[in-house]
């Protein structure tokens, strides 16, 4: 039913549902008659007959429309703002910045637009495509609201969560701007029947529906008018980002669909905003190439760096063991505001936090590696674990790979904090605290570790039941919780004001999603932690499952650049982080991260240390093209892939020959891997891709360093990383042979070493049902 047909009262209620004041709707159908297009162009146009207006639908349906051109989005702010006048007067830039500005008063009761916002739009005003790149929590909504606001027309939002959706929408509601959502989270049936008349201002949708919806949505663009497609983290269109969505690649029908050839009713085409927080260089490109965005878009670019923002890297074990040691802080903070006032007690009952719950081991389980890098550790004191199929590991973690997966909606209770709230944090209280971890097992059992320790906390992962996940999302938003333990399913746009720290238990899978996620912490512009914990002597290694070689590749290369993160000891951390996302860090130093507080180490001459390593290296290859000839290719390929030495390998060689370096481990050396990767004398020999190099292969430029005379290279300072600094606080561990051998004669050193602490040393439980184990225990008598 075409919406010039409803009776009056109808098109009265859908105009206040819209946002529309009663008086003006009443008005506008008195003059217009019981027509919803009219009836809105009426109360837009200033409350002054349309007949008369360019652009005015005239109220004869669909069919009657047709083959008028759609007018352009300066039109509809001048007849917004003036009475129709048959001579056309284009607005001035303040024109519309003024009455931007004046709905951004009105409806979110902010006075100014932001720059990038202000750029966002005039892009938008002059009908070019724009891709909006600003910082987390920075306001990118408002920059595709205002223009349904500004128009009248619809905006259309693709948004990659359902929670996220019903979420804005909520918040719109508030504010008097009517929204929906569609998709299949949609359960009223008539929500897209009414969004297709165009009785919703905004309308959120998910990749998989507007592809569906394609024609629908031709005949709204046709009759209300669209005025602007925004998509929402729109990293999730590029395979080389976090979060790829294959269905955000198909978006490219937008452009091929919505253009002014295909439909000639539109007299340029609707351009195309693309939003997000977290995109690199190459991520910018493939959006701008895979969405078919004009040639020529706006790209509006605000800084990445989040001054209140403290980052901090720590190494732990990440396992239960270590929660009194890495969790005493926070627990302390809380337990110090023991008589603040929350506004509610949880409800959540802490027996769910047990369900799944487990043993010590298990929860280090998801520390074992899949990767052969594993074989690499060095981390003897612990116990060696069953070796884990990646299919496990993704059983464990919550991946986001559809509209769905999270659905749970947190928008009931409102992203702002009230100023209630505000004051219950400030000072009172130490606001809120995220833990990130990676897989559910862990969020139930820090949860229920920080609920003995007397902190209001709650588990949250996509497998508990949506009940529960509700209650965490209300009971957050009303500050009755202290800590949210969560896995990835937990935060994206949340937009609470209150999060003081934002803790990562474990390696993330990439810096894009560390720096969204740590974007959570600090929205009301005071200072808030980002910790990482993690396993400085293990590399990271949990990849996400469906992958192509491709895919694979660049999911090590997201780990490296997480673990490079972590290890640099001489960089400032948030300068590390914005640089990656492509921009130039200007100032020096955050002044507040831990590199920053505490300064970088000493530097070290490794000289000795890296000509040694370099020339070990470079004699096996030596040795390996002088072999190349003796073989037919088949062969030499087979044999170099068998013969190939690893860093270990080669360390254990060191080690073996030189004696004044047997106090430097595997660890260390990986350290010192990296310090010659970086500097271009070492690159990886292997085909597969690893977190670092696993295979070294000297440089030309390696070489020259190698074998230049001692004279020439007079020094070799650096700044040892993370792991070299480990390996040499903490007590030396002999997993080599060799090593363990070395002082063995010494009564000293064998006393003590017999005496370390050995739990996984299990004494041997032997099977009296077998002959073997008859045997046996016959023998240890
Ligand atoms: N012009 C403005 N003046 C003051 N506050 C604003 C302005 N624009 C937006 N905000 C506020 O900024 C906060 C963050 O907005 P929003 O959720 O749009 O951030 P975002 O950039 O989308 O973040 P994320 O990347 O995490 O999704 C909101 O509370 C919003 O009301
Ligand atoms: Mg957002």
């Amino acid at each position: 039913m075409d919406g010039s047909n409803l009776a009056s009262d109808v098109v009265i209620a859908e105009l206040v549902s819209m946002g529309f004041e009663i008086s003006e709707a009443r008005k506008a159908i008195k003059e217009v008659g019981p027509s919803l297009n009219n009836a809105i162009d009426f109360i837009l146009s200033g409350c002054t007959k349309v007949s008369s207006r360019k652009g005015a639908l005239p109220d004869t349906g669909a069919q009657s429309v047709r083959g008028m051109r759609q007018s352009s989005i300066m039109d509809h702010l001048q007849s917004s703002k003036k009475p129709a006048s048959p001579v056309s007067i284009p607005y001035s830039n303040e024109d519309w910045e003024v009455r931007a500005n004046m709905l951004l008063q009105k409806h979110f009761g902010y006075p100014l637009l932001k720059r990038f916002q202000r750029e966002a739009l005039g892009a938008w005003i002059a009908q070019k495509d724009c891709l909006v790149l600003a910082a987390t929590g920075s306001g990118k909504s408002l920059c595709f609201q205002i223009p349904a606001l500004l128009t009248g027309k619809v905006v259309v939002v693709i948004s990659p969560l359902i929670s996220l959706m019903h979420d804005q929408c909520l918040k719109l509601a508030k504010h008097g701007v009517s929204a929906c959502f569609l998709g299949s989270g949609q359960i009223d049936q008539s929500v897209q029947q009414k969004a297709m008349r165009g009785m919703y201002e905004i309308i959120y949708v998910c990749p998989e529906t507007i592809l569906r919806l394609i024609k629908p949505f031709e005949s709204l663009a046709e009759q209300r008018g669209i005025a602007l497609f925004a998509i929402d983290e729109v990293h999730c269109v590029s395979k080389w980002g976090h979060d790829f969505r294959p269905d955000y690649r198909r978006l490219s029908a937008l452009r091929e669909n919505f253009n002014a050839k295909k439909l000639p009713f539109l007299e340029f085409d609707i351009p195309i905003m693309a939003l997000t927080a977290t995109a690199t260089i190459r991520v910018r490109e493939d959006i701008i190439t895979s969405l078919h965005m004009s040639e020529d878009p706006m790209i509006v670019l605000t800084s990445f760096f989040r001054p209140n923002l403290r980052f901090s890297v720590k190494h732990s074990r990440t396992c239960s063991s270590s929660y009194e040691k890495d969790f005493r802080d926070l627990i302390d903070a809380y337990s110090k505001n023991t008589s603040q006032k929350y506004s509610k007690k949880t409800n959540l009952p802490l027996e769910n936090m047990s369900v799944g719950t487990s043993s010590r081991d298990d929860i280090c389980n998801w520390e074992e590696r899949a990767s052969e890098s594993e074989e690499d550790d060095e981390d003897i004191t612990l116990p060696k674990r069953r070796k884990l199929s990646v299919e496990y590991l993704e059983d464990e973690s919550d991946l986001l790979i559809d509209v769905d997966d999270f659905d749970v909606t947190c928008g009931e209770f409102d992203g702002r904090t009230s100023t209630k709230d505000l004051d219950v944090c400030e000072g009172k209280t130490e606001g809120l605290t995220i833990i990130y971890v990676p897989t559910r097992k862990e969020t139930l059992s820090i949860a229920k570790y920080l609920c003995r320790c007397g902190v209001k906390a709650a588990a949250y992962h996509a497998k508990l039941p949506k009940s529960q996940l509700r209650q965490v999302h209300k009971e957050f938003h009303e500050n009755a919780l202290q800590v949210v333990v969560a896995t990835i399913a937990f935060g994206m746009g949340i937009d609470k004001l209150n999060v003081r720290r934002i803790i990562h238990y474990g390696w993330p899978q990439s810096l894009e999603a560390y720096y969204q996620e740590a974007g959570r912490a600090g929205r009301d512009g005071k200072l808030a932690d980002c910790v990482l914990f993690a396993n400085l002597s293990r590399m990271p290694s949990l990849l996400p499952n469906r992958r192509s070689e491709e895919q694979t590749r660049q999911a090590y290369k997201m780990l490296s650049d997480c673990f490079r993160y972590a290890m640099r000891t001489s960089r400032c951390r948030a300068q590390m982080l914005v640089q990656y996302f492509g921009e130039d860090f200007s100032d020096d130093s955050c002044h507040l991260c831990d590199v920053c507080v505490k300064g970088p180490p000493e530097q070290q001459n490794l000289k000795d240390e890296a000509r040694i390593l370099m020339q070990m290296i470079a004699a096996h290859y030596d040795k390996r093209s002088y072999m190349e000839s003796s073989y037919d290719d088949d062969d030499y390929n087979h044999n170099i892939r068998m013969e190939k030495p690893n860093v270990k390998m080669f360390v254990c060689r060191i080690q073996e020959q030189n004696q004044q370096l047997e106090t430097t481990d595997l660890l260390w050396w990986r350290g010192l891997v990296r310090i010659l990767e970086d500097k271009g004398f070492l690159r990886e020999g292997d085909d597969k891709a690893h977190v670092q190099i696993k295979y070294p292969e000297p440089t030309k430029l390696g070489l020259e360093f190698a074998f230049a005379e001692t004279e020439m290279v007079q020094s070799f300072n650096v700044w040892p990383e993370a792991d070299m600094l480990l390996s040499k606080s903490r007590p030396k561990s002999y997993s080599s042979f060799v090593e363990w051998g070395k002082g063995w004669a010494d009564p000293e050193i064998r006393k003590r070493r017999l005496s370390r602490n050995r739990p996984w040393k299990q004494p041997r439980r032997t099977n009296k049902q077998t002959v073997r184990g008859r045997l046996a225990a016959k023998l240890s008598k």
